[in-house]
Formats: structure tokens, sequence, C-alpha cells
């Protein structure tokens, strides 16, 4: 198996070699290198930054439904290479084709389009001021960076870029260095599409890559998705320049399922919140709150449905589970899996599990004190907790850092919204789970981030406003 890109990084308009360490690129089913990169060396990222910089002042100027065209064409190109795309997404991420043909690129080009459509409709204030009046201008703000985590890298890359360019900016993005194989795709189709050169670059490198990036001089604002205690650093480190930062970063999100819910449901959901993608998801409810009237059988319908589960070769269009990331973040998971169990709590499914493969995991009878129900574990790893009351589950739920998702399951809609209403979370679900439409604003409150993601909210976050004053008479000057 062979991925090798035509080189490590795209910089106006063009592939180019990476100057830095080597960074191979692995597939997590097989530990193959299919692909050997080199990072950006420091020249090489303020290369990026300077020639974003320029080519961002034509981009600007050009009108917003041209540039949206360019976006647009970019989702069609994205979609009729859907099938190659996903392959390639799957050697890179080791996420099973079924998954990477309907939720990465396919997500991707959804942003592209929406925010192609969305440009031409981004205007600015008039307001009255008797004789006088005034203006407003939404303004890019000019070289946004985009930096990635390595769960679902190729949507990331879109939902970044997407709505960065359509407001005019330039964009240097640099991926996960666990998945760098995706955003350099995304370049030569922009490319195709008609983007200008110089307009979306790709670097590639681990973390000092990443943090050159954001106190580069050209920089205006720095967009990561990561853990927290990345997300910590690059917030602080773009403060210095007072560069806008969007924070997509962690969580330990709850799912609170009443005994009055639909159980098939509920446990449909509790499965897609915690085990799509191998669990490697920041929304993902991992802490399933179940009303005790119904614990048993929940667990019980749940173990049914799991046994079922199809693990293995993730290029198999009938494998449902595949592997983790790396041989790395597979050691992190096994480790929570193991203090889980010498924490006392009920190990009902799944385990540890072989090599590159940890099944889906289940514990029950937990407590809010464990790692298991306060750490983020990021791989396919529920805990269950029992509970009896609604204002019991929302101090419980609320009682975290993280405030990136939450979900309700019941069929009180009054109680729904209630719980919702009181629930520390950005995004919520009730009766669904870890649906992210692009119409949808997506992020998190508390130690999870800062700005939304995806629908109209995002146009603010890539852009700032000028504001004009006209005088219409003469100017009363009191001396
Ligand atoms: N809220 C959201 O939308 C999402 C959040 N995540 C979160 O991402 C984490 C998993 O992804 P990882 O790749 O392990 O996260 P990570 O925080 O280790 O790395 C994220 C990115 O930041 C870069 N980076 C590392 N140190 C840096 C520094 N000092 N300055 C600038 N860049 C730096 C890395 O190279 C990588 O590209 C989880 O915590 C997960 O919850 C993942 C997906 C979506």
């Amino acid at each position: 198996m062979n991925a090798q890109p035509a080189a490590s990084l795209f910089i106006n308009g063009q592939p180019v070699e990476g100057q830095g360490d080597a960074l191979p690129v692995f597939y997590p089913y097989t530990g193959q290198e299919i692909a050997s990169l080199r990072e950006a060396s420091g020249a090489q990222v303020a290369e990026a930054c300077k020639v974003a910089a320029e080519a961002q002042v034509e981009w600007a100027a050009m009108a917003p439904v041209e540039r949206g065209r360019v976006l647009s064409r970019a989702a069609a190109i994205i979609r009729e290479r859907n099938e190659e795309l996903s392959r390639l997404e799957t050697l890179d991420t080791g996420k099973p084709i079924q998954e990477t043909l309907v939720a990465d690129w396919e997500s991707g080009a959804a942003a592209l389009e929406y925010f192609g459509g969305l440009a031409a409709t981004v205007t600015g204030q008039m307001i009255p001021l008797g004789r006088d009046w005034a203006y407003t201008i939404r303004e890019p703000l000019g070289v946004c960076v985009g930096i990635g985590a390595w769960n679902y890298p190729s949507q990331i890359a879109c939902w970044k870029a997407a709505p960065a360019l359509a407001m005019g900016n330039a964009m240097v993005f640099k991926p996960s260095e666990e998945t760098p194989l995706g955003a350099l795709k995304l370049a030569e189709i922009l490319i195709e599409a008609g983007l200008p050169a110089g307009v979306f670059n790709v670097v590639q490198g681990r973390g000092a890559v990443g943090a050159a990036l954001v106190t580069d001089p050209h920089v205006a604002k720095v967009s990561l998705t990561g853990s927290v205690p990345t997300g910590q650093k690059v917030y602080a480190a773009a403060a210095a320049g007072m560069r806008h930062v969007t924070m997509e970063l962690g969580g330990k999100s709850p799912l609170i399922i009443f005994d009055d819910a639909n159980l098939d449901d509920a446990v449909g959901a509790a499965i897609l919140a915690n085990f799509y993608s191998s669990g490697q998801i920041c929304s993902n409810g991992t802490r399933v709150f179940v009303q005790s009237g119904i614990r048993d059988a929940f667990l019980e319908k749940l173990t049914a449905r799991l046994a079922a589960i199809r693990i293995g070769d993730p290029l198999d269009p009938d494998t449902q589970h595949g592997p983790i990331v790396s041989p790395a973040q597979a050691a992190r998971i096994r480790a929570a899996i193991t203090a889980g169990e010498q924490e006392g709590a009920r190990l009902v499914a799944g385990g540890v599990g072989e090599g590159a493969f940890i099944p889906p995991t289940v514990f029950a009878d937990a407590t809010d004190q464990m790692t298991l129900a306060t750490d983020e574990i990021f791989g396919p790893v529920m805990t269950t907790l029992a509970f009896d009351t609604e204002e019991e589950v929302i101090r419980r739920a609320n009682a975290t850092g993280f405030g990136l998702a939450a979900g309700v399951f019941t069929q009180d809609l009054t109680r729904a919204h209630r719980m919702i209403a009181r629930l520390e979370a950005g995004t919520c679900w009730i009766n669904a789970y870890n649906l992210t439409p692009v119409e949808m604003p997506f992020g998190g409150v508390k130690l999870s981030g800062i700005g939304r993601e995806n629908s109209a909210a995002a146009i603010e976050h890539y852009s700032q406003l000028k504001t004009v004053y006209v005088g219409m008479g003469g100017v009363d000057a009191p001396y």
C-alpha cells in the first residue's frame, strides 16, 4: 500500500517538499508505512504565512459570489471523487470505509457548499443618526491558521477552510502529524476549483510547527481542533499578538437517559455516542447517565447489540469498528480501561483488546469520582452511571470542567427542554446524538472551547467589523 503524495507541503499553489524532520505515515490497521513525509522547516512556515498574506489581498478583492463559486466547485469535485478520497481517509486514520464514505469528505463538501452559498449574502448595516449616518463593513481578518486533530482530518480542514475562505481570508493549515494526507488533497482540489495560488496552504509537522504558525507575524487568527492542554497553550500564545481564536477542544459529555425514553433509540444513541470512529470523537457522550429503573434493561439491550458488531479490516465495506489511530493512543486507552477496573467499576462488555483493536467497552457501577468518569479517554469506552432524579443528574452532569456536548433521552419534551436549559454544554441533542449538520453551530463552553464552527455563526469568527461614520453636514468645532 502506498499513499505517497507529490510532496509533503503545499505552498503557493504547488506541492513543495518539507525541509524539516522526517514524518512517516502509518496505516493503523497494519502498521505499514504508507507515506514518508517531512515536516516544514521554520523558514517554510514563515514562507507559507508570507505567501498567504500576499494572496489574501487579491482573494479578498474578488466579488463574494465569485469566491463562493470556487468553494461550490470544490464541493462538487470532492463528491465526484468521494470513493477515492474516502479510501485515502481510511488509510490515514484507520476508520472503516463505511464511515469515511459518508461522514468525512462528505461533511467537508457540505461545509464548502454551505459557505460557498453564504459568501454573497454577508452584508453590513446602515445605521441612521439623524442628519449623519454610519455603516458597517464585515471584513476578512487576513491570514488564518488552522490546526487539526487526527480523528476527522479532512472534515476538520474543510470546516476551517470553508468559512475562512468564504469571507476572503487566506489559510495556512497544519493537519495532525498522525493524519497528514487529506489536507494535501483539499489544497489540490481548491486549486482545481479555481482558488488563486497561495490562498490555501498546507504545512506539516508536530506541535513545534503548530507553535511557530501561531506566533507568525502575518497571522491574524488561529482555529485549533485538539485537546484542552494544547488549546490552553495555543490560546495563550495567540493572546500575545491579540490574535482571534476558535478553540474546538475535548469533552466528557453527559448522555442522560430517563426511564420513559424509547429504549431501543436510547441504546442506539449511546452506541453512536461512544463507538463510532472507534470512540475517537470529541463530542462523545462518554458519561451515560441511566435512570435506575431501566438500568438493567439498558445494559442488557446494549450488550446484546454490541455482541453483533463486526470488527476488522477497515477497507472491508462490512467492517463497523476499526483500529485505533496509533499504538500510542491505543496504549493510553488501555491504561484508562485498566484503571477503571482497578478503581472498581464493573466491565460489562469489551476490554483492552489486542494489537491495534480495542472493542466497544462498557463499564457499569461506576462513580462520578473514578477517572473513567472524569478524564477524556478518546477511545471506545463508555461509562454508565445510575441516577434517580432530574435535579441530581443535572448537578452531576455539570460537575466537570468540560462543556462540549450533552444529550437527553425522554418522551417528556417539557422535561427535555427544562434539562437542556440547565446543562452546561455548547452543543445539545434531544432524542438524538452526535449529529452535526453544517447548518447548526457546533462548539463548546467552559474548557471545551471558544467560538463556533459551521452555520452562519462561523462567519463572525472569520471576519471583523469596520464601522464608518459619515458626516453629511458641516463640522461644529468648539474653538
Ligand atoms: N471540539 C472538537 O471539535 C474536537 C476536539 N477534538 C479533541 O482533540 C483531541 C485529540 O486530538 P489530538 O490530535 O490528540 O490533539 P492534540 O491537542 O494533541 O493536537 C492537536 C493539534 O495541535 C497541534 N499542536 C500540539 N501542540 C501544539 C502547540 N504547542 N502549538 C500549536 N499546535 C500544537 C498538534 O500537532 C495537532 O495538529 C481530543 O482532546 C479531542 O477531544 C478532536 C476532534 C474534534
